[in-house]
């Protein structure tokens, strides 16, 4: 459905993304984690047209996605990014109601407002009470609440998140993860999600995909991906990596000695 064939990004004579494929397929939610840097934002960016690669092609439902206007790629992808939802002026309501931009005709901004749809995410987000906040005045987490409220009033067939829980409290994290997911089942959405939680990753994926110096360095259900091997291989850092004791999840668990030792010797590299 969005598919990225040789895929590869040269900024200022670096590489940071090296002949990458990946297929993000309807009904699956396809979690991306990597290190710093590693190049999953770039990549994100060159799947959802805002980058164009070096070489490579990005295809959306069988057609290359340069080939798409920009209002009828915006009917079929969503992005949710990194940088969040700026605080502007705007209620919680009227920034939702902008989502439905890509599918109005000649309707008025009011008719918009009423939209139905809006209402539906509204609900869904857990933000009806807030509708009429200016977005300028909610914390980071509300606002990432809306962003993503934003993007589902959009109705996408595809839906890329950039790290989306960021800001969030814990309860949140699971509320807005729990809500995604749900939604992209109902509708057979497929899902591309970057994460730096891994059991975050682990509990909402069907498939992982390990990024390391701007390749996909391996690639599996989380069962079978999340191991200690695989993040010593991808972050240098040595985890446990356990069961969890309710879902059967990998689940991984840090030792902030050895993670530290790490990353000092990894800073010495570069530096
Ligand atoms: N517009 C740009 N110009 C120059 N270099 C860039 C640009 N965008 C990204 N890079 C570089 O590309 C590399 C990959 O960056 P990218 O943001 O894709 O990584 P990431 O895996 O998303 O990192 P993080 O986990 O920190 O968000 C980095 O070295 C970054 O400095």
């Amino acid at each position: 459905m969005l598919q990225g064939i040789g895929l590869s990004k040269n900024f200022q004579g670096k590489y940071v993304i090296r002949d990458v494929d990946i297929t993000v397929r309807r009904g699956e939610i396809i979690g991306l984690i990597g290190p710093n840097g590693s190049g999953k934002t770039t990549l994100v960016r060159l799947l959802s047209g805002e980058e164009t690669p070096d070489s490579g092609q990005v295809v959306l439902e069988g057609k290359p996605l340069v080939a798409f206007a920009a209002k009828e790629r915006a009917q079929r992808v969503a992005v949710l990014p990194q940088e969040g939802l700026s605080p502007v002026a705007f209620t919680v309501q009227e920034v939702v109601a902008m989502g439905r931009y890509p599918h109005e005709s000649a309707w008025s901004w009011l008719e918009r407002r009423m939209d139905s749809m809006v209402e539906t995410v509204l609900t869904k987000t857990g933000l009806t009470e807030d509708r009429h906040r200016p977005v300028q005045h909610l914390s980071g987490g509300q606002r990432q609440r809306v962003a993503i409220a934003k993007a589902m009033a959009q109705e996408p067939h595809c839906f890329i998140l950039d790290e989306p829980t960021t800001y969030m409290d814990i309860a949140h994290q699971i509320a807005v993860l729990d809500e995604i997911k749900e939604w992209q089942r109902e509708r057979e959405l497929a899902v591309l999600v970057v994460f730096h939680d891994l059991n975050l990753a682990a509990h909402y994926c069907d498939r992982i995909l390990a990024m390391k110096d701007g390749r996909i360095v391996r690639e599996g259900p989380p069962d079978s991906l999340l191991t200690a091997s695989l993040i010593r291989e991808v972050y240098d850092v040595d985890a446990a990596v356990i069961r969890h004791p309710v879902t059967g999840v990998p689940q991984v668990l840090l030792s902030p000695g050895e993670t530290t030792v790490s990353l000092l010797s990894r800073s010495r590299t570069i530096g």
